[in-house]
């Protein structure tokens, strides 16, 4: 079901004009070590963006930073205009259950919910529960039959779509996807990125894409590259 042209409208005008996400001059420590500095990007409504750098560069606390899962130790984030990291915390979380669906690397479903009631977590947390979208989303991500196994009983790759369902179920403006793909085998992994894409495309979400994988990577509108010292944007 697509969303309805007034549920569009509403969510454009409590996102607002300016850029959906804006990263200016991020720092981030773990202790005396330093993980990266001067990270700055800037990403618009519409815009499917893949983020590259080597392993252990920081792509994941660079998500969770933006997320406000992690703390940055300098420079801000801002989500829909709002400074992520000045806000009290139930504000902070408040915003990440509207604007953002991630998909963690380890996928951190919950073990003592069906495959049908993590996908449908986001919604009820809304307070908008909603079946037939969760059927959708099981349909979407090929598990339609699966909804009322639990999580011990599925495969590393299906765990992997219950992460990404749950991400897109809520459909939020803000998608950030941490390897999404790195389990699957191709024509699951094509299926998953055609799924990020369409909310990309259809319902105008952004879309950060973590992705060692090239032809991932070759489906983004831009590509930017993580450095130790700073983003650039990738040749
Ligand atoms: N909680 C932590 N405490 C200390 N160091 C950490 C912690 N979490 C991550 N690190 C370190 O921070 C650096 C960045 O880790 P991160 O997982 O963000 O890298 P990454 O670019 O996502 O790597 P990969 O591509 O391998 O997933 C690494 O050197 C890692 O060892």
């Amino acid at each position: 079901m697509q969303p309805k042209p007034a549920e569009l409208d509403a969510r454009a005008t409590a996102i607002g004009a300016g850029p959906l996400l804006q990263v200016s001059g991020l720092g981030k420590r773990y202790g005396a070590l330093p993980v990266f500095s001067g990270v700055s990007l800037q990403i618009a409504a519409g815009e499917f963006v893949a983020l590259r750098g080597e392993s252990g560069v920081g792509k994941s606390t660079l998500l969770n930073c933006i997320a406000g899962l992690d703390r940055a130790d300098e420079g801000s984030v801002s989500l829909a205009g709002r400074p992520v990291h000045q806000l009290p915390e139930p504000e902070q979380a408040r915003l990440r259950r509207e604007l953002l669906g991630f998909v963690f690397q380890a996928f951190h479903v919950l073990p003592h919910l069906s495959v049908a009631d993590n996908i449908g977590l986001p919604l009820m947390l809304l307070g908008r529960p909603d079946p037939a979208r969760v059927q959708q989303m099981l349909d979407d991500v090929g598990m339609a039959a699966l909804g009322g196994r639990m999580p011990s009983q599925l495969s590393g790759g299906q765990l992997q779509r219950v992460a990404i369902a749950r991400a897109l179920v809520h459909r939020p403006p803000l998608i950030l996807a941490d390897e999404p793909t790195g389990n699957l085998d191709p024509d699951t992994a094509a299926r998953i990125l055609d799924l990020l894409q369409q909310q990309v495309q259809r319902e105008g979400a952004a879309c950060l894409l973590v992705t060692h994988s090239h032809s991932a990577a070759a489906r983004a509108d831009r590509v930017l590259q993580l450095h130790a010292t700073g983003m650039r944007d990738a040749a």
